[in-house]
């Protein structure tokens, strides 16, 4: 994938993963054991990920999407799942990784809301056990296209979770189809969230013309931002919600390869890093999906700094700045 010696930069740089969707970041070798595992299901590889130089729309990729939870929906799937990625992390030198996941239930399996989440959190502890090089959190996500309903079930799983995971769940994600419901509808639910210490990210402006609906939310406001495509007036954004961003210092999670094969972003060097790098304001650079995308955390520094003619020590210092945007409360080990 990257050539030795830069290869090897960006793999070593320790890294924070802030922005991972848990099903969207399953890996071919993992994909084949779940498929193996299931072959009535007649799922092949090349249904669950966007190869190289392919793109997709936004909406084909959440087809993608119900192909993988049909391979994920035992508590066995999610242990195997939750365990792979976060050594897949590990070994491409990330020190400390938020995890994120939508709370699914199967009737078919007996799969439960609240068992999902015991599963993930029980990936983490063996993780921590095997004495991986890595400090996991995890976020609840709600998905959008679920409802206000759905979404306050999730915010008191949240709640229940935050105290007594042993501070291993720390917040709530906004994601699913950007394209499906209205962000104001989910105000109250998300507001009582942070009302009760949960940290918040929300996906924000990953389409265009959501300026009203970006406008209510960053009035709460999040904790963090997840991709904010369409913040800026030169996409259809406005000055305003840029000045939202920034007066509040709301750190935004920026995610290239997902954005250029989903076709929110023309290209690379397009991609709205730039604008936000150039204004000095907190960019994280994050996977998204990494099993979906065909991509890893080391490759999006890399692509990031050949894109944007970043040194060597610009990168070390995105990464280090990463830190400070973390939902754990803190950062047990020095990056160095
Ligand atoms: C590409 N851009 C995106 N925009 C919005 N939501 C996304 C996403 N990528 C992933 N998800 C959200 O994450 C779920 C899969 O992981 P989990 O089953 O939760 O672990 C998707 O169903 C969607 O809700
Ligand atoms: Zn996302």
């Amino acid at each position: 994938m990257m050539d030795n010696e830069a290869g090897a930069f960006y793999r070593k740089l320790p890294k924070v993963e802030l922005h991972a969707h848990l099903n969207g970041s399953v890996s071919v070798q993992t994909m084949e054991k779940l498929i193996s595992r299931k072959p009535h299901l007649n799922i092949k590889h090349s249904m669950t990920a966007i190869g190289k130089g392919q793109r997709r729309t936004l909406d084909e990729c959440f087809q993608v999407f119900k192909v993988i939870h049909q391979l994920v929906d035992t508590e066995e799937d999610i242990l195997t799942v939750a365990t792979d990625v976060i050594r897949e992390f590990a070994a491409d030198g990330v020190k400390y990784l938020e995890l994120r996941s939508t709370p699914r239930e199967e009737k078919n399996t007996g799969l439960t809301k609240k068992s999902y989440v015991e599963t993930v959190i029980k990936a983490i502890q063996q993780c921590k056990n095997e004495g991986l090089d890595i400090d996991v959190r995890f976020l609840l996500a709600i998905d959008r296209r679920n409802g206000t309903e759905v979404a306050m079930e999730t915010v008191e799983l949240a709640e229940e979770f935050m105290l007594s995971s042993d501070g291993l769940v720390v917040g709530l994600d906004l994601s699913g189809d950007p394209t499906v419901g209205h962000g104001k509808d989910l105000l109250p639910v998300l507001q009582r969230a942070k009302n009760c210490g949960l940290k918040l990210s929300l996906h924000l402006s990953e389409v265009p013309s959501q300026l009203e609906e970006s406008d209510l939310l960053l009035n709460l406001p999040p904790d963090r931002i997840g991709h904010g495509t369409f913040l800026h007036p030169e996409v259809g954004g406005s000055q305003s919600l840029v000045d939202k961003v920034l007066k509040n210092n709301i750190p935004l999670e920026l995610c290239l390869t997902s954005n250029v094969k989903g076709k929110t972003v023309p290209s690379y060097s397009k991609h709205h890093f730039k604008y936000w790098y150039q204004l000095g304001h907190p960019s994280v650079i994050c996977t998204d999906d990494k099993g979906v995308f065909c991509t890893d955390l080391s490759q999006e520094y890399q692509l990031a700094a050949t894109t944007f003619s970043l040194s060597r020590e610009a990168v070390w210092q995105l990464s280090q700045q990463a830190i400070d945007c973390i939902f754990g409360p803190e950062m047990p080990l020095v990056l160095q």
